[in-house]
């Protein structure tokens, strides 16, 4: 049995349908990337899953028990991260962690060894006599992540926990995720940021309208988007008319290539795509090869040559159509 089960969920506003039949599972100690563009559904079904909001219909099942009929018994296997959070002013990190950690029932020495668990975990401690509103976007988005640690919730629902983070908090933030799933906890995480997703999530849930488009493994869902490949080229011109011949005879040759869809220039590189519903895992390695062989032998100037893998963010376009409820 998944530590998590969504059965069928709906939620209407009026007349619109902001989840229509959703179903997914999500298993303790595996992360989930709940992707879709705005508006979608994502927040008002984690919503659903913080027992924030109640379903118009469907079954929500955490460890067993049922998140309709029994939310005293579930939320607190839950640690939800909204997608806006809020810090006080003349607050310290403590005083913060603190606050939320007695407001969580906790007492005496358990509070003082989660707080100090929680604290080096996230990496919070040399922090902890700083004002939380005077902290950097990184720094509060781990307060706001320490908040929902502290009661060892098995279940973490976390609303769009990279949105706003530069690089280095981003990479920070997944390798935190990482470990909490080593420690066994399931972790729900919705994005925008598709690249970032791919790399920390073990499945993935495609949402668009309210609908799930695609479940599965993460390595599932991208096959079943499978097809199309993009071979980038970059062709460095001599300079002069000479130049301006070689892109034009580069181009001119590679629109005869077979499944070729598309070439534009971009900057100093010419970009080809190329697809093919269902190819093998080697057909982008071995068209490149042959498109190389082709741009060589007719003496056009190729001096760098790039492959780019699909990966979550073709998934995400191939069975979206960018459409926003
Ligand atoms: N309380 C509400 N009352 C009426 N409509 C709502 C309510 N909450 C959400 N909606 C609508 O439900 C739809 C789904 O919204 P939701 O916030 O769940 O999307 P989202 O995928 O989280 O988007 P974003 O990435 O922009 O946060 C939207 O059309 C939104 O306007």
């Amino acid at each position: 049995m998944s530590l998590l089960e969504v059965k069928g969920l709906r939620r209407d506003f009026g007349a619109l349908r902001a989840v229509d039949d959703v179903s997914f599972e999500l298993e303790a100690g595996t992360v989930l990337g709940f992707i879709g563009p705005n508006g979608a559904g994502k927040s008002t079904t984690m919503r659903i899953l913080a027992t924030l909001d109640t379903p118009t219909a469907g079954e929500v099942l955490l460890d067993g028990y049922s998140l309709v009929d029994t939310p005293d018994k579930v939320r607190p296997l839950i640690g939800y991260m909204p997608d806006r959070y809020g810090t006080y002013d003349d607050v310290t990190v403590f005083e913060f962690l603190d606050f939320f950690a007695r407001a969580y029932g906790l007492t005496g020495p358990v509070r003082a060894r989660r707080l100090a668990s929680v604290m080096e975990f996230t990496g919070l401690g040399p922090l902890a006599d700083k004002l939380t509103h005077a902290l950097s976007k990184g720094m509060k988005q781990r307060v706001a992540l320490g908040r929902t640690l502290l009661h060892d919730p098995k279940l973490l629902i976390l609303d769009e926990p990279a949105d706003g983070l530069d690089p280095r908090a981003r990479i920070e933030l997944r390798e935190l995720l990482r470990a909490l799933a080593d420690q066994g906890k399931a972790v729900l995480i919705s994005s925008h940021i598709l690249t970032e997703l791919a790399e920390i999530c073990d499945t993935c849930a495609i949402i668009e309208q309210g609908r799930l488009l695609a479940t599965g493994k993460v390595a599932d869902v991208l096959a079943q988007a499978a097809g199309t490949a993009v071979v980038e080229l970059l062709v460095r011109l001599l300079p002069g008319a000479e130049g301006e011949e070689a892109w034009a005879r580069a181009e001119r040759l590679l629109w005869e290539q077979p499944h070729v869809k598309e070439v534009s220039r971009e900057g100093q590189a010419l970009r080809v795509r190329l697809e093919q519903e269902g190819a093998a895992a080697a057909w982008g390695d071995e068209v490149a090869a042959r498109l190389l062989k082709v741009l060589v032998e007719a003496g056009v100037p190729v001096c760098a040559f790039g492959h780019r893998e699909r990966n979550l963010e073709d998934a995400f376009m191939r069975v979206t159509r960018g459409r926003v409820a």
